[in-house]
């Protein structure tokens, strides 16, 4: 809890000036409750004992005055304090994620999606009432025991005594609840991190779920999740909700003796009734603050743990870290030497040498999980090597800017991102929109003729996944979106695998051409695409078996030659 508040009090001195009025809402509402429990005296005292007609016409005034300000202390308490509170989440929300998105891509590809949202949105949640409503409650609670306190104790000291010697009894128990709720609200969130998880993958293969008719199995899945969710909630509402009536057992012990001593004591004649009343009405009213403040201790276990997820996330850091050097005006080279690839314990990658200069276009081909996308996400830094070097001309590749690094590189790969934007914004995503340039490149990719039918042409509106779009034409503006930027490392990744052979041959001459200035990487199943390749790397697990031009390859190299034959059956 201390590390919890150590780590947000800095943020609390930019809210001065809302703490300051939500303080005074906290005093206006501690004061006007022990002024009311004090009312009671007067009240039975002055008027209905001694007749006081004053005090009939002063006590009215006296309640409404009293419950006008602790609904207004209550309300400006409220309103400042969650102000604070909705501010830090929102700040630490924006912080988390521009955080994660600075990890590296082996966190992505470990952590699901669903995982992550939930982090961002429901722990983010869970701590907004701790790092404000909590801290406001438990200062007004505070104040209002010492204020009620301070009641009893001036009412009659020996009553108090009675009335609050209780008290330590019932700390033994509520510390074994609050202990039992950190472990339950844990298990709870992580149970609600399943659940996102599980949502965000069924919405996410939901083509295959229905072309498989899973929607039983999927939905049978996530009822584990739910009811495990459920389970966990009720426990710890089992948990919570035993506070209070323990709470009250414990505080019935304190009014026996009460009313046991402070009965006697107005029997003789010691005590009014009026003080009495007003005793008693102050440790009624004293048990619910105490109440309070031990559910408040619960509720902040449920803060803590989904804090401690949070900082998990916050603690890590990209491994894949940017050099200083800025990418080169001309690039000429990039070269592996001796490169290996290890993703965990698992060698993706060995011994891997290659050359390519610039103008030249470098094919990849291989079986499935021959390591082919593993050479690529050591060009663009997806990855780095763990053993050798690759290099750009005379340059590290872990030496340069990895921004710079990344802005001359255009990748285009069999899966097409698209951005729920018009299409001239999708084109240009992460640039400044160029109208003729985006033109430019969506002929080159030989989209522009469906585009112009579209209804507003280059300006219309894509949805997030494209489905106004087919495959094919996905895929031209991912290559769109490629040449734009008119980068100096072009990747296509089974870029063309959506065309038809007649799309495929045109977009194929236009990567000849603008490939000239460039060094040009190519993964295609389909060997038609490559024939013009300078040279064809063939990949057999992890290493490169043979490199050199087409005709070359299928004169010495099996591997290629069955490839070849395979593609051709
Ligand atoms: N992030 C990763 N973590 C662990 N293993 C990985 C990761 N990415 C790839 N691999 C493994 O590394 C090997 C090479 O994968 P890679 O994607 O490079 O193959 P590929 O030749 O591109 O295959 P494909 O043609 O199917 O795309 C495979 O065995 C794969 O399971």
């Amino acid at each position: 809890m201390k590390e919890f508040f150590k780590q947000y009090t800095p943020f609390y001195k930019n809210y001065k000036l809302q703490f300051f009025y939500a303080f005074i809402g906290i005093i206006l509402v501690a004061g006007a409750t022990s002024g009311t429990a004090y009312a009671i005296q007067p009240l039975l005292d002055d008027i209905f004992i001694n007749k006081d007609e004053d005090m009939l016409y002063m006590m009215p005034i006296f309640v409404i005055l009293l419950y006008t300000a602790k609904g207004f202390g209550r309300y400006i308490q409220a309103y400042y304090i969650s102000f604070i509170g909705q501010d830090i989440t929102r700040i630490v929300r924006d912080r988390l994620f521009a955080h994660v998105l600075t990890l590296d891509m082996n966190f992505f590809q470990k952590k699901h999606g669903g995982e992550l949202v939930s982090r961002i949105i429901n722990d983010i949640n869970r701590i907004q009432s701790a790092v404000s409503n909590y801290i406001a409650e438990f200062i007004r609670e505070v104040l209002t025991i010492f204020g009620l306190v301070g009641l009893v104790i001036y009412h009659s000291p020996e009553l108090a005594f009675y009335g609050l010697i209780v008290l330590p009894l019932a700390i033994y128990p509520l510390s074994k609840l609050a202990k039992r709720m950190k472990k339950l609200s844990f298990k709870s969130q992580e149970t609600n991190a399943d659940i996102t998880t599980s949502l965000s993958e069924s919405f996410n293969n939901i083509e295959i779920i229905k072309a498989n008719s899973t929607e039983k199995i999927e939905s049978n899945k996530f009822s584990i999740h739910n009811k495990n969710f459920f389970k966990y909630n009720m426990k710890a509402v089992k948990t919570n909700e035993l506070t209070s009536p323990l709470m009250e057992m414990i505080g019935s012990l304190a009014f026996a003796a009460v009313i046991l001593v402070g009965g006697s004591k107005v029997i003789s004649g010691e005590l009014t009734t009026g003080v009495f009343s007003s005793f008693i009405a102050a440790l009624f009213m004293l048990y619910s603050p105490i109440k309070r403040l031990s559910s408040l201790y619960n509720k902040m276990q449920d803060a803590l743990a989904a804090n401690h997820r949070i900082n998990e996330m916050l603690n890590q850091s990209p491994t894949i870290l940017s050099g200083n050097t800025q990418f080169p005006e001309e690039i000429k080279s990039i070269s592996f030497k001796d490169v290996f690839l290890k993703y965990d314990d698992f060698t993706a990658l060995s011994n891997i040498n290659l050359e390519a200069k610039k103008g030249e276009t470098i094919a990849l081909v291989g079986d499935s999980g021959g390591g082919k996308s593993s050479l690529i996400n050591l060009i663009i830094r997806f990855y780095d090597t763990s053993k050798g070097e690759v290099k750009l001309n005379d340059e590290l590749l872990n030496d340069l800017d990895i921004k710079s690094l990344r802005e001359n590189i255009s990748i285009v790969t069999q899966r097409v991102y698209i951005f729920n934007d018009t299409i001239s914004a999708n084109i240009a995503y992460g640039y400044d929109i160029d109208e003729k340039r985006v033109i430019e490149v969506l002929k080159q990719a030989h989209a522009y003729d469906f585009i112009q039918k579209m209804p507003q042409g280059i300006n219309t509106t894509l949805d997030e996944f494209g489905t106004n779009l087919s495959g094919g034409q996905r895929q031209r503006i991912a290559i769109a979106r490629a040449l734009y930027k008119n980068p100096q490392i072009l990747i296509l990744d089974e870029a063309t695998s959506a065309l038809d052979n007649e799309s495929e041959s045109i977009i194929s001459q236009v990567i000849d051409e603008v490939s000239v200035d460039k060094i040009t990487f190519i993964i295609a199943h389909r060997l038609s695409t490559i024939k013009n390749a300078t040279k064809i790397a063939v990949f057999k697990d992890g290493e490169i078996v043979c490199m050199d031009t087409e005709d070359n390859l299928l004169k010495t190299c099996e591997e290629y030659k069955r490839l070849y034959n395979l593609a051709n059956m």
